[in-house]
């Protein structure tokens, strides 16, 4: 599990050390993992550290420091260092220890910074350390030009150079992950004693690249983190087992409520996530020629055109291809949320829902959903607002209804009402497809459906049990993005259907499984030799 931590809660936990005269020792310490990181991604593109140019562009407080300490460390490795200062002032020992390693300073007050972007964004590494935890909105003045151009020359330069933002991108929140601009995009982050919020939630994390977080000997104090990513291994701990003597009812049965005359496709593409994602049965509800259209593609699932009542299930899905129109479709979609059962309500059930839901209901919206939702709640966010702040929006949206919401997305984000968030980020941007989201929600619904038998699962990982449903979207999200990722990888990298997404659960599914029982058996032989 990756766990990200607001500003303010890292600064807590550093508090202690502070206290009793680290703060040097912290600071070399990230520099440490700063300049490491920046080898390391060298030689792995075959690339050698001695000769080569890094240019750090400076801030004033500690971010800065972290900085300049990264370019004396990079410097001792024979790289040639300079440093921007934007500031008029600089971390007094760090910028003492840089000019000792043989570093060239220029000030950005005394220079057009024109003429400083142009020789950073020659340079083989540049080193954004302007604005860290501590910042207050985003860059200003001549340090604003100075990043505007830098990052101006950098998109026109075919990506020889790499960026590497200390901590955080400068003009992200460190809270929030809005975006201030100018800002730099980064092609890794390296962050300090856990990853901040804001990089792992729209559209910070457009900035951020890949995100390396260094250890620095604060993590003892963090508190509990308030936005979690779930890795392989989580996945493969999380994702149910059919015990020896399963049967289709114990591994559960998923009612879908979804597709309409007019969009009939929906139902299918629901029907056949769900079916990949290791559900025991999928029963389906709807008019009669969609019901013989799933029939005829999916002839695993029981179709019926009765009611919600007479359908015995363990969760639904509701809402996928269906619009206001669809009367006795949505009347399906207002039963089965008034069952109780756990239930995954997307598209065109979200208009439909009452306006207090509990966890155990699922909503799916996309960006222009959720700020839909948003209004008939009475808040005045638009798409444009929900889009700049995601991590926000989400956490209102569950706060208002009561409801677990999952925001589609690059980064799909999904909140719990207690306000824990689940990030993923798995997939690929082909899964911006028609489709891909019906198939989404057959894939949550699914796991839905088997989570009677895994309470105990969540309660191990310390899950608790209001947050189990985010944990169960989230897991869905992250199976539903990898899938579709290795469905471009068998493509050879182009593009994927949403058909495509669901044929390739299954076997995203296996892989991650297995990887983590040869773990378990490896760990196993290990601890526990046979006599
Ligand atoms: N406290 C510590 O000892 C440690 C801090 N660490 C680093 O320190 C960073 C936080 O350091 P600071 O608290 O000094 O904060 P920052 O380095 O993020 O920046 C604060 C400085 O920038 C100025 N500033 C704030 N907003 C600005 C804006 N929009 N435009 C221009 N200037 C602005 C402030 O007046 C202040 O001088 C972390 O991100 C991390 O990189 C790490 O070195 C680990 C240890
Ligand atoms: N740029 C992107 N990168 C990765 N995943 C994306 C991207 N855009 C969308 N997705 C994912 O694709 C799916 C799209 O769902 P949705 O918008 O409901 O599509 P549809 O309504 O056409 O089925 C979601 O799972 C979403 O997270
Ligand atoms: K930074």
């Amino acid at each position: 599990m990756i766990s990200a931590y607001t500003g303010t809660q890292v600064r807590q936990a550093e508090e202690p050390l502070l206290a009793s005269g680290l703060g040097d020792v912290l600071m070399q310490r990230a520099a440490h993992g700063l300049a490491n990181a920046v080898i390391r991604e060298r030689r792995s593109r075959g690339l050698g550290t001695y000769g080569a140019s890094v240019s750090v562009l400076t801030g004033k407080g500690n971010n800065g420091g972290d900085g300049l300490y990264a370019a004396s460390f990079l410097a001792a490795r024979g790289m040639r260092t300079t440093a921007v200062l934007t500031g008029d002032t600089a971390h007094p020992q760090a910028l003492a220890a840089f000019e000792r390693a043989g570093g060239r300073v220029h000030r950005l007050d005394g220079t057009a910074p024109a003429a400083l972007a142009a020789e950073a964004a020659r340079a083989d590494v540049v080193i954004d350390a302007v604005l860290g935890t501590g910042a207050k909105g985003g860059l200003r003045g001549s340090a604003a030009v100075l990043v505007a151009a830098v990052a101006e020359l950098l998109a026109g330069s075919g990506g020889q150079t790499f960026v590497v933002a200390c901590d955080l991108p400068s003009g992200v929140d460190a809270d929030t992950g809005e975006v201030f601009e100018p800002v730099l995009p980064a092609d890794l982050t390296v962050t300090f004693g856990g990853a901040k919020n804001g990089l792992l939630a729209d559209p910070g994390a457009d900035y951020a690249g890949r995100v390396l977080v260094v250890p620095i000997g604060i993590e003892e104090h963090l508190p509990q983190p308030s936005v979690s990513r779930l890795d392989e291994a989580d996945l493969a701990r999380l994702l149910p087992h059919p015990a020896r003597r399963a049967h289709k009812y114990s591994r559960g049965v998923l009612g879908v409520v979804a597709g309409s005359v007019d969009y009939p496709g929906a139902a299918v593409l629901a029907c056949r996530g769900a079916l990949a994602a290791g559900v025991g049965m999928v029963r389906y509800l709807g008019p009669p020629q969609v019901a013989d259209l799933v029939r005829q593609a999916c002839p695993e699932v029981v179709c019926s055109t009765g009611s919600v009542a007479d359908n015995r299930v363990q969760a639904w899905l509701v809402g996928s291809g269906m619009g206001p129109e669809h009367h006795e479709q949505l009347q399906r979609a207002r039963d089965a949320v008034g069952s109780g059962l756990p239930v995954v309500a997307d598209a065109g059930a979200l208009p439909a829902l009452p306006e207090t839901l509990g966890p155990h209901v699922v909503l799916t919206p996309h960006t222009g959903e959720l700020a839909s939702l948003l209004q008939r709640l009475g808040r005045s966010e638009d798409r444009d607002a929900v889009e700049a702040g995601t991590l926000a929006a989400v956490r209102r949206a569950s706060e208002l209804t009561g409801g677990t919401v999952l925001l589609k997305g690059a980064t799909t984000l999904v909140a719990a009402p207690s306000g824990d968030v689940f990030s993923q980020a798995d997939g690929t941007p082909w899964l911006a497809t028609a489709g891909s989201g019906d198939v989404l929600a057959g894939v949550i619904g699914a796991l839905l459906a088997q989570a009677g038998n895994d309470v105990g699962r969540f309660s191990k990982e310390g899950v608790e049990p209001d947050v189990r449903w985010a944990a169960i979207a989230a897991l869905g999200a992250a199976l539903h993005g990898k899938a579709g990722r290795s469905a471009s990888d068998s493509n050879a990298g182009g593009p994927v259907t949403a058909g495509g997404i669901a044929d390739s659960l299954p076997q995203t599914w296996g892989k991650v499984s297995t990887l983590s029982n040869s773990g378990l058996r490896k760990r196993n032989s290990h601890t526990q030799p046979l006599r």
